[in-house]
């Protein structure tokens, strides 16, 4: 679906995106990073709206920035609010798909179509002044998707939905990735990626920190350094294992709550070893605490290790 190769994007001294390689087959990525960590730029060079600085790319298998095709097959849905506030949906979400250059005679059809799929159908005849965000942000889905493309590219699509809002807009992103399109959409969070796809792109500062799905970040972290808890009435009898191996930072007992917590050089060695002492030596621990699993979690720590505060 999307090749890069070394690809970066100078805003003269700025560095808008930083050598980035990336290879996704057709699927569904959530965009993450903080604010100016580069998505939009991202978002940019993919529909040929800005051509890389260095590198090169294809999106569709063609290069977005010579194939004005291209955007018939991909439907943009900015992060921008739509401002037509005497203009209906059902008007404007025709006028952007005769942009795409669709045959007059198809685009109410079309547009009747996309609003329906968007849930807008009662509303789409009145302007837009008097729609909610909420609608709007619908709206805007379906000038996306009308024209019927192969690739769906949202940037912010929750931004400022109520819980009812976003509870919808993942709906219809899931039913759209179910029928086997391309979705890429950007966002600051990632509960709405997780929600939706277990596949992201974490990018910070111009540059890609980490791609894949949660538990292949999480099987990265593992040979990182972390801290570990363990709890029960046979905590400190593991002391003595642990005193002796070099991959364990620091230890701290707490007799009150019977709780050991441990810093790991490499937590891998540790998963391997414990199960056997606690089995060997007969004892009884009733918790082991890792880090939060999540994906914030995993977002934490990459960014901490990308700062160089873990080595
Ligand atoms: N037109 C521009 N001129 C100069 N610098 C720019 C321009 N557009 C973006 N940048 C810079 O490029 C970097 C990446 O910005 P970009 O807008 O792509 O990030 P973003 O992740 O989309 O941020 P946000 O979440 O705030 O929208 C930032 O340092 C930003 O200041």
């Amino acid at each position: 679906m999307i090749e890069l190769n070394h690809v970066s994007k100078m805003y003269g001294n700025v560095v808008g995106v930083n050598d980035l390689t990336l290879r996704l087959p057709m699927g569904a990525y959530g965009l993450i990073g903080p604010n100016g960590s580069g998505k939009t730029t991202l978002i940019n060079l993919l529909i040929g709206h800005f051509r890389p600085t260095i590198g090169s790319l294809r999106v569709l298998d063609t290069s977005p920035s010579s194939d004005r095709q291209l955007l018939r097959r991909i439907g943009l849905c900015p992060a921008s609010d739509v401002l037509y506030p005497n203009v209906s949906a059902l008007e404007w979400v025709q006028y952007q798909i005769r942009l795409h250059g669709i045959p007059r005679r198809d685009c109410r059809r079309l547009a009747e179509t996309a609003l329906e799929i968007v849930d807008m159908t009662d509303a789409m005849r009145r302007p837009m002044g008097t729609y909610s965000l909420g609608m709007r942000q619908r709206t805007k889905i379906a000038q996306a998707i009308a024209h019927q493309p192969d690739l769906l590219i949202l940037d912010e699509p929750y931004n400022g939905l109520d819980p009812v809002g976003r509870n919808d807009m993942t709906r219809m992103l899931r039913d759209w990735t179910q029928s086997g399109r391309g979705l890429i959409f950007a966002s600051h969070v990632l509960q709405e990626i997780e929600s939706v796809t277990p596949s992201f792109l974490l990018i910070h500062g111009g540059r890609l920190l980490a791609s894949g799905t949660a538990a292949e970040i999480e099987s990265i972290l593992a040979d990182t350094p972390q801290e570990v808890r363990l709890v029960g009435k046979d905590v400190a009898k593991l002391i003595h294992r642990l005193a002796d191996v070099d991959w364990v930072e620091s230890l701290q007992l707490n007799h009150v709550k019977h709780e050991l917590k441990v810093s790991l050089r490499e937590p891998i060695e540790f998963y391997r070893q414990i199960s056997t002492w606690i089995r060997d030596d007969n004892l009884v621990i009733e918790q082991l605490r890792t880090p939060d699993g999540n994906l914030e979690a995993v977002f934490e720590s990459l960014l901490r290790r990308h700062r160089g505060d873990v080595t």
